[in-house]
């Protein structure tokens, strides 16, 4: 049977454009489609504007506390209005990019909703006018169709925002309720917090950032952008009612809140259903794309990549999902994702960074008495003169027996930008010598990670 195209990408985010622009450059006549902007959570609604509110968030602690810096200010005017146009402008730009260098590769795009109609075909439906605009056929068919924020299922829930509409706001509320208390939650409590918002929230455990090594939450939580915000713990939303132009959530416990707005970052889920998938009969991993180590599905003209397998769902590895994918089925290379000691960060004030097993994780698996912990936290001399006295934490998970370091967790200002780098020395299998006889770069936060001793 003759196809249109070498390679349909449905989705195009990190995973979807990396893959369609990989195969493309090894001359596959590809097409992708895209239901939304081009680019994709990342570039559109998740880690590019969201770092950019994290940087006026920055700027704006700093600013408040820098007077024995002999910087004063006689109070800053945050307008949040100008930043999330600037914040509109910039993805639109971003995505306009991203657009070009399809048209340059001769990738052809579709503009709709990608539903399949045949193992080999898809119709693409216009968003607006709901009809069918177009089909086509491929040989292989990738999808990448990524995640959507969960829902809760409870009465009033539509009253409340997502991640995605904070990217649509014209200006920032004063008064908000988070509930959760993952990347999401916490990423946009640190940045409402810092900008001014009264910030609650809600979350069902005890602590921040459940998973991560406990260390990192404590600190977190003890932090000066934390303990100024009101942390409900043990806690669950039952209902959300609108009073007097303000919501009101009510909780198991009976308790009621009145916030301006409530944002609901309790996880996010694959946007399978649009696809029409049920007539292939794929197997699923839980609520995932079930996918073998060349991220084929159970069909095998049809792969996954990206937020819709159980995988971590980040950029990066999206991304590499999608270029191994096209390396290997359109330029015959037998390479594989490296899921070893992916750099994690949550960009807090000041942000949380880790690399490896967590001392909670290390011990399950090598037991207690093989593993040891280096640590230390203090002050950094860049707050030295600032109002703002947080502190930083840099910890290092050791294996006794053979001395390998399994893991590193920082929390601290620029903490991501300095594990970025520690996952190398990780991914080559450093020991905790090779760390000390390191030389140290002073004065810097970074430099505690060769200068510790147990
Ligand atoms: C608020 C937020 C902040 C984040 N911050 C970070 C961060 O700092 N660092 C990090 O590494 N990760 C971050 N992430 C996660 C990251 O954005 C995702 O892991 C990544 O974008 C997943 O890429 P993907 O290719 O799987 O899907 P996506 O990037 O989500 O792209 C999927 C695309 O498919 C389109 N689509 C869906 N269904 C169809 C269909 N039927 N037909 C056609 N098109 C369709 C969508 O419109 C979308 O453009 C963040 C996520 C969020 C929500
Ligand atoms: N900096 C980054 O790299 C970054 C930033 C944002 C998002 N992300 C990616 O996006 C994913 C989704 O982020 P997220 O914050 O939505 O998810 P998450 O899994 O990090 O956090 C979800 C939170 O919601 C809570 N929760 C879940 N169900 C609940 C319920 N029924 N009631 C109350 N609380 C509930 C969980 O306990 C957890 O605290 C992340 O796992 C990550 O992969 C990454």
């Amino acid at each position: 049977m003759e196809f249109e195209f070498d390679l349909i990408v449905v989705g195009a985010g990190s995973g979807g454009l990396a893959a369609a622009k990989r195969a493309a450059s090894y001359g596959a006549k590809v097409a992708i489609i895209e239901a939304n902007q081009i680019g994709g959570t990342c570039v559109i609604r998740g880690c590019v504007p969201k770092k950019l509110m994290v940087y006026a968030a920055k700027s704006k602690k700093n600013m408040d506390s820098s007077e024995g810096y002999g910087l004063k200010n006689e109070g800053i005017n945050f307008e949040s209005n100008i930043l999330l146009k600037n914040v509109r402008e910039e993805v639109s730009r971003l995505s306009n990019l991203h657009r070009n260098s399809l048209k340059k590769l001769n990738i052809t795009i579709f503009e709709g909703l990608g539903r399949f109609i045949t193992q080999n075909e898809l119709e693409i439906i216009c968003s607006n006018t709901k009809k069918i605009k177009n089909k086509i056929s491929s040989k292989k068919i990738l999808i990448s169709v990524g995640g959507k924020p969960k829902k809760l299922n409870i009465p009033g829930i539509d009253l409340a925002w997502t991640s995605d509409d904070i990217f649509e706001l014209e200006k920032f509320p004063k008064s908000l309720l988070i509930v959760g208390g993952g990347y999401i939650a916490c990423e946009f409590a640190s940045i409402f917090r810092n900008l001014g918002t009264e910030v609650t929230q809600l979350i069902r455990g005890k602590h921040l950032l459940n998973g991560f090594d406990e260390d990192l939450s404590l600190c977190l939580e003890e932090s000066p952008t934390f303990t100024d915000i009101k942390i409900i713990s043990n806690a669950q939303l039952k209902s959300i009612d609108r009073v007097n132009g303000n919501l009101e959530s009510t909780l198991e416990s009976g308790d009621k809140l009145l916030t301006n707005n409530i944002l609901i970052a309790t996880g996010r889920e694959p946007n399978l259903l649009p696809l029409n998938l049920d007539f292939l009969n794929l197997k699923m991993d839980g609520q995932y794309l079930d996918v073998d180590e060349l991220n084929q599905t159970s069909n095998a003209n049809i792969f996954a990549v990206g937020d819709i397998i159980n995988k971590p769902n980040l950029t990066p590895v999206a991304i590499e999902q999608g270029r191994v994918f096209s390396d290997n089925f359109f330029n015959d290379q037998k390479r594989k994702v490296n899921y070893e000691y992916i750099p994690k960060a949550v960009f807090t004030i000041p942000e949380i960074s880790t690399v490896g097993l967590s001392e909670k994780r290390a011990k399950e698996i090598y037991s207690e008495k093989n593993i040891k912990i280096f640590k230390c936290k203090f002050t950094p001399m860049s707050n030295t003169f600032k109002k703002n006295k947080s502190k930083c934490m840099l910890k290092i998970v050791v294996h006794k027996l053979t001395d390998k370091v399994l893991g590193c967790h920082m929390f601290g200002e620029t903490s991501s930008e300095i594990i970025q780098m520690v996952s190398v020395s990780l991914n080559a299998g450093i020991t905790k010598k090779d760390f000390d006889i390191t030389m140290a770069l002073h004065p810097t936060i970074s430099e505690e990670f060769v200068t510790m001793y147990g």
